[in-house]
């Protein structure tokens, strides 16, 4: 037999995400729309261990889906990563009475979400993180957003860089996953683009690309570096402009990255990704993961999610290769 949800629990955590807010209002308000009790929870699973709960209402999410960051603030909780931390999770879940809990985050949020579901609390993980590090969906709250706001950074570094006619390398964020680099390589129109999950160009090989491209007429070379690369950004340009004497400097994008207005592709599926969470755990469903696949909004057990693995398309890499001649 299901449990009946009275009362829903909602927590960011993990790096915020544009789009974060904007799953918190529809979180809310599908539960409100059902007659359920909703409470936020601040700092993630820091504020769940040291109950810092609170009830949420339709005004609490008001004038917020417009808004970065999340107003239910985030955390990397050290203390979750062990037992003790999650099974105090689990207990204050039950001393606030949540019977239902939606975990927006990433990867690792996602583990503890699977930790506590483990513990017997019904919990339902959103994708929410810039890095679309996650196996199990096609999609992740707040990747379009920073890809957008990464390639218009870049745009402008292009136009510097065309002028003096130099070479640069722009590292973007990701983590271990080079999702905002191959997007941004090819929205960008990068000369070469350095992953993660792929076997890169040595240092050597760039460097002729880059001297080949000169003999050729191109005035400039902009390399896309993933963080997660095996190439440090700063040490590349400085060995680049040793050996080819052409001017090269390195930009680190950084936390620009995770600012910003959401996108309404990043406000979309936030709003339909928590309103499917609601209807999940109104259905008795317990312990899932919302995902996108293939066009469609799915949910998958979170012990299965968690297991899979992701890989990246080849095809979107052979056609940044492609056209970057
Ligand atoms: N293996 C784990 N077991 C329990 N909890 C975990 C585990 N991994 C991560 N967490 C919890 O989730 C929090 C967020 O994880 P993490 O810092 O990896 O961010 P994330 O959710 O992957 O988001 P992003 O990668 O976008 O920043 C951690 O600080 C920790 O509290
Ligand atoms: O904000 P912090 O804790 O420095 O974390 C940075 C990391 O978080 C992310 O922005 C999101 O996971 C990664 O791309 C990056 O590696
Ligand atoms: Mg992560």
């Amino acid at each position: 037999m299901t449990k009946e949800i009275n009362t829903i629990g909602v927590l960011t955590s993990g790096g915020d995400a544009p789009g974060m807010n904007a799953a918190i209002r529809s979180v809310v308000r599908a539960a409100l729309a059902k007659g359920m009790k909703v409470v936020g929870i601040n700092r993630g699973y820091n504020g769940l261990i040291s109950g810092d709960i609170h009830e949420m209402t339709s005004k609490s999410v008001s004038d917020i889906i417009q808004r970065g960051g999340t107003i239910l603030h985030t955390a990397r909780c050290l203390e979750f990563m062990e037992p003790q931390g999650q099974q105090r999770g689990a207990d204050m879940c039950k001393v606030f009475g949540i019977d239902g809990l939606v975990v927006i985050g990433g990867d690792g949020s996602f583990k503890g979400a699977e930790k506590l579901a483990n513990l017997g609390i019904n919990t339902i993980g959103l994708p929410g993180t810039i890095d679309l590090d996650i196996a199990c969906t096609d999609y992740t709250i707040g990747f379009d957003t920073a890809v957008n706001t990464a390639m218009e950074a870049i745009d402008k570094i292009r136009d510097t860089s065309t002028s003096h006619e130099r070479c640069s390398i722009v590292e973007v964020m990701g983590r271990d996953a080079g999702y905002i680099a191959l997007w941004t390589g090819i929205a960008n129109g990068a000369e070469a683009v350095l992953l993660p999950e792929k076997e890169n160009m040595s240092t050597e090989a760039l460097i002729r690309m880059i001297i080949e491209n000169r003999n050729k007429g191109k005035r400039h070379n902009l390399i896309i570096n993933a963080e997660g690369s095996n190439l440090d950004s700063v040490k590349l340009a400085k060995k680049i402009e040793e050996v080819t004497g052409i001017s090269t400097r390195a930009t680190i994008l950084g936390h620009l990255q995770r600012g910003g207005s959401p996108t309404a592709v990043d406000r979309m599926h936030a709003s339909m990704m928590g309103a499917f969470a609601v209807d999940l755990l109104a259905e008795g469903k317990s312990n899932r993961v919302v995902a996108y696949k293939d066009g469609q909004y799915v949910d998958y057990d979170i012990n299965e999610a968690l297991d899979m693995k992701k890989s990246m398309s080849d095809l979107r890499y052979e056609v940044s290769r492609v056209l970057s001649i």
